[in-house]
C-alpha cells in the first residue's frame, strides 16, 4: 500500500475570488460544493500550484491574483509529505521579467519550482480535458508529457530545452545563408533531447498500459489501448544512439523542405498519442461523451496508481466535476477507487447529493462566493 501524502493546513492570499481563506484538513477526502462561481475550481487550481507549472488552468499569473489585489497572489500549504512535514509557500511576484512565481519550503527560497515534486505529486482531471480525445494533438501530447513529468521531473527541462533548440534552428533557416556548423550543433542538441523525450514517453505509455491491463476488471471503467505514432515510429527498436542518429539525418536532409516551410516538419513535437477504446475496439474519439469520460477517468485513474506505485507515496487527485456524465454505479465504482489509491483527494460538483456514497470517506465543504464553509 503507498503511504500517504496529507495536505492539512491551506491558506489562500488574493487568489482569484478569494482574498484570504485559511483551510483546516484532517486527511480525508475533501468534496467542495457550492452554486457556480463560487470558487470551487479555483480552490482546486490553488492546489494545483503545489506543482510546477502554471496549474490546472495553465493561466497566465497575472489572471490568477485577485481582481483589484495590488501585488500577486500566494498559497501556503503544511502537509506530511514524501519527505515527511513540511511547509510550502508559492505566489507570484512582479519584477524586470513580469510576473514570476516564487517557491519557499520551510522558509528558505528554493532554486527551481520542480523541488515541489520532492514533497508530493498533484494529478487533475477537469472538464476542460473532456475535449482530449476529440481535440489537437496538440493537447494530448501536453497530457502525456504532463503524465511523464508527475513520473521523471527532468522531463520538462527536456522538452523545454528541445524548443529551445527547435525554435533556434528555425530562426537561422529562415536566414539567407545559415551557418551549417551551426545548424549541425542545434540539430545534434534536438536529436539528443528528442530521443530522450520520446523514450520517457514510450516508457510512460509502456508503464500504464500495464497498470490499465491489470485493473481491467475491477469496474466499470473502459480500458484504453494507447499508443505513440508521429515520430520515427520504425526507427525505435534500434539503440537509442541509432535513432539519434537517424533523426538528425532527418533533420539534416530535410533543411530545405523545413526553411520553404518555415517550421521544422518533423520531431517528438509532432507525435500523437493514440487511444482506443479496449473493449469496444473503437477509437476514443467515436465513442459517446460518457464513454470518453469514464475512458479519461479510467486513465487518470491508472495513472495515479502508477504514480503511487513508482514514488511509494499516493499522488493528491484533483477530481473538478467529476459526477458529471457518470450514472450513479460509475459515480460510487469512482469513489472506491479514489479511496483504494489512499491518497487525498479534492473533488468538487454543484450537488452534494451526488457524492453520497462517499459518507464519512469524505469531508464535505460548502462553497460560496469565495468562502469555505465546514
Ligand atoms: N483573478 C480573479 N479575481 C477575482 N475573481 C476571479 C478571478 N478569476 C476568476 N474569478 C472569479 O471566480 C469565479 C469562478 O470561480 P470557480 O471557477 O472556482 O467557480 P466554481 O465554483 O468552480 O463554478 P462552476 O460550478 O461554475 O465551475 C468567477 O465568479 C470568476 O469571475
Amino acid at each position: 500500500m503507498p503511504r500517504k501524502v496529507t495536505i492539512f493546513n491551506l491558506k489562500l492570499h488574493d487568489f482569484r475570488n478569494y482574498a484570504s481563506v485559511g483551510l483546516g484538513l484532517d486527511g480525508r477526502n475533501v468534496v467542495l460544493t457550492g452554486a457556480n462561481g463560487a470558487g470551487k475550481t479555483n480552490l482546486m487550481e490553488a492546489v494545483s500550484f503545489l506543482s510546477p507549472g502554471r496549474g490546472l488552468r495553465r493561466a497566465a499569473y497575472g489572471d490568477v491574483a485577485r481582481e483589484g489585489a495590488a501585488g500577486g497572489f500566494a498559497v501556503f500549504a503544511a502537509l506530511d509529505g514524501m519527505q515527511g512535514e513540511v511547509e510550502i509557500g508559492t505566489g507570484t511576484e512582479t519584477g524586470e521579467e513580469g510576473q514570476t512565481r516564487r517557491l519557499r519550503v520551510n522558509g528558505t527560497p528554493a532554486r527551481s519550482l520542480d523541488e515541489l515534486l520532492d514533497h508530493l505529486r498533484v494529478l487533475w482531471l477537469t472538464p476542460s480535458m473532456d475535449g482530449l480525445f476529440t481535440g489537437a494533438s496538440s493537447e494530448r501530447r501536453r497530457f502525456l508529457d504532463r503524465l511523464v513529468l508527475s513520473l521523471d521531473p527532468d522531463h520538462g527541462r527536456r522538452v523545454a530545452d528541445f524548443e529551445k533548440a527547435m525554435r533556434g534552428r528555425n530562426r537561422l533557416l529562415s536566414e539567407p545563408r545559415p551557418d551549417p556548423q551551426w545548424l549541425d550543433a542545434l540539430e545534434r542538441q534536438m536529436a539528443e533531447l528528442g530521443v530522450a523525450m520520446t523514450l520517457a514517453r514510450r516508457e510512460l505509455v509502456g508503464l500504464l498500459s500495464g497498470i490499465v491491463e491489470a485493473s481491467r476488471d475491477e469496474g466499470p471503467f473502459p480500458s484504453a489501448a494507447m499508443s505513440l505514432s508521429g515520430f520515427l515510429d520504425d526507427a525505435l527498436e534500434q539503440p537509442a544512439y541509432e535513432i539519434e542518429e537517424t533523426y538528425a539525418a532527418v533533420l539534416r536532409d530535410g533543411r530545405y523542405r523545413d526553411a520553404a516551410a518555415g517550421r521544422t516538419l518533423d520531431g517528438p513535437h509532432r507525435v500523437d498519442l493514440l487511444i482506443r477504446h479496449r473493449e469496444k475496439d473503437m477509437d476514443a474519439a467515436r465513442c459517446s461523451t460518457g464513454e470518453q469520460k469514464a475512458l479519461l477517468v479510467g486513465l487518470v485513474l491508472a495513472h495515479a496508481g502508477l504514480v503511487a506505485g513508482m514514488t511509494g507515496y499516493a499522488p493528491v487527485l484533483l477530481l473538478d466535476e467529476i459526477t458529471a456524465h457518470l450514472d450513479e454505479g460509475r459515480r460510487a465504482a469512482l469513489f472506491d477507487r479514489v479511496d483504494a489509491l489512499g491518497g487525498q483527494a479534492f473533488l468538487t460538483g454543484t450537488d452534494r447529493a451526488m457524492f453520497e456514497a462517499l459518507g464519512d470517506r469524505a469531508r464535505f465543504l460548502t462553497v460560496a462566493n469565495g468562502t469555505i464553509a465546514g
